[in-house]
């Protein structure tokens, strides 16, 4: 088997097939991430991955190759980014992946993709790629596609339990490809009758989630002009049997969620809902900026501690971070010129997790140190820990402190002076 892209996806796909006893050939664009696996040096953080990304190499089953190498099965693991202006794809990797798949294709070799992908992907832009080697899709090679699931901070557990769909461009290619799962998957292969049925449902789950996030944060900027607590009534209206609306918060990152909705519209017109969710919840830092100035009066020349910048509790990935758009957002709203001269927001960053050095961040005290406002941002277990002797008590009087995570114990908080405002 030859793995393409050994990133979040492609690397635990490798390591978990090898562990399983197939031979895993690794191959990635990126130089140095390839001399670095090949030391051993695991690069994505998730529990499990590193023991078993040594197990595999150690055992043999699994090399890293600075080529792409003939095999029966190829798994297409690249990157799918979009153009931030136009929303659109990015499928410039998966266009690269086939043209060296094309090279050493041979007859009744099996080709799955695994990145998301706009619906169409599969049939329209990847097989005739690959059939540039003069082989023929569904004739002389498999080709399918089977969507990845796995969910950031979880990722070996789910690739191994979670169900695969997997949707094949004929019955034999879906059949390729749904034994090559069934080898390694617990949850149930599905098999559907065309990539493209595949790629729609990937696409439909994590629109879902990014909708649901939408409809929580309007609910909770509804709730709160009515002076009620909006984790509350979600934890309610929750009991009934046929609701399950999700969490509000500062809005949606990582780089699926905020993304994949959108291509949805790759031929399509008819986004509507999906694109006022995805505005919602962009729209989210602007609500967390409303409740620090509320609470501070003005913003201008504030300091203010934003804790978190990775995507979500636990992990250290800042794609599409909520806390680094909250910083922009109050850098630029403080920085607006009218006619009066401005004093823009003094923003400092903290974040236990992420290491990506181009992000200038602060240890926890220095962050917080005259802090006069601080927004929680992401639901890392450090942040639930903390208590009002963290804040530092300037003479001014205490922060002013937005938990749009609604994480901290907001009693004791309150009882010690430090009112505490949620989403
Ligand atoms: N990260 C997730 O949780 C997740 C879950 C499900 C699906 N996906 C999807 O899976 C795909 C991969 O995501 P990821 O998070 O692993 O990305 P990633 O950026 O972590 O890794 C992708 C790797 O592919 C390499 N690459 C780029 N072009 C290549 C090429 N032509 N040949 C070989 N390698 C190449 C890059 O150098 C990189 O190391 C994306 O489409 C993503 O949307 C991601
Ligand atoms: C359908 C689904 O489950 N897809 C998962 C998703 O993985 P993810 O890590 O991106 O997903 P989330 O954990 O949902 O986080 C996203 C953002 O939404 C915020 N959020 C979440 C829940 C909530 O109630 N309130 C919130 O505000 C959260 O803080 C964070 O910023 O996409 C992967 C790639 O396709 C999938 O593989 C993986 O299955």
């Amino acid at each position: 088997m030859c793995v393409h892209g050994l990133g979040y996806v492609g690397l635990p796909t490798a390591a978990a097939f090898a562990a399983s006893g197939h031979e895993v050939v690794g191959y990635d664009v990126d130089e140095t991430l390839r001399a670095q696996l090949a030391a051993g040096e695991v690069h994505v953080d998730e529990p499990e991955l590193e023991d078993l990304v040594h197990r595999a190499l150690d055992g043999g089953t699994l090399t890293i190759s600075d080529e792409v190498v003939p095999a029966d099965f190829h798994l297409v693991c690249v990157p799918t980014p979009f153009d931030e202006e136009t929303t659109d794809a990015d499928l410039s990797a998966v266009r690269a992946a086939g043209t060296s798949i094309a090279d050493v294709l041979e007859h009744g070799d099996t080709v799955v993709l695994e990145s998301t992908v706009p619906p169409r992907t599969t049939t329209d832009v990847f097989g005739p790629i690959l059939e540039e080697s003069g082989l023929g899709a569904g004739e002389e090679f498999h080709l399918a596609y089977a969507p990845e699931t796995v969910l950031p901070g979880n990722v070996v557990t789910e690739l191994l339990e979670n169900d695969r769909i997997v949707g094949g461009v004929d019955a034999d290619a879906t059949d390729a490809a749904a034994s090559l799962y069934d080898g390694i998957v617990d949850g149930e292969i599905h098999r559907t009758h065309s990539p493209t049925v595949a790629e729609f449902v990937k696409l439909v789950q994590n629109t879902y989630r990014d909708v649901n996030v939408a409809l929580a944060n309007e609910l909770a900027t509804i709730a709160a002009d009515y002076g009620v607590d909006s984790r509350e009534t979600i934890a309610l209206a929750n009991n009934h049997p046929r609701v399950d609306v999700l969490q509000p918060g500062p809005g949606v990152g990582g780089h699926c969620l905020p993304i994949d909705p959108w291509f949805l519209g790759a031929d399509s017109d008819r986004l509507d809902l999906i694109e006022r969710a995805r505005a919602i919840n962009e729209g989210m830092v602007a609500y967390v900026g409303d409740l620090l100035e509320a609470g501070l009066g003005s913003l201008e020349g504030a300091k203010i501690a934003v804790l978190g910048v990775a995507y979500k509790g636990n992990v250290g990935d800042p794609r599409k971070s909520p806390g680094l758009a909250l910083a922009r957002h109050l850098q630029e709203r403080t920085e607006t010129t009218g006619s009066e001269p401005r004093s823009p927001v003094e923003v400092a960053l903290h974040d236990p997790y992420v290491t990506d050095q181009t992000i200038d961040l602060e240890s926890l005290e220095s962050a917080l140190d005259a802090a006069d406002g601080v927004a929680i941002v992401t639901d890392h277990d450090e942040y639930e820990r903390l208590t009002p002797a963290d804040f530092d008590d300037e003479p001014s009087g205490p922060p002013v402190v937005v938990d749009s995570r609604a994480i901290l114990d907001t009693d004791r908080f309150e009882d010690a002076g430090y009112p505490v405002r949620t989403i």
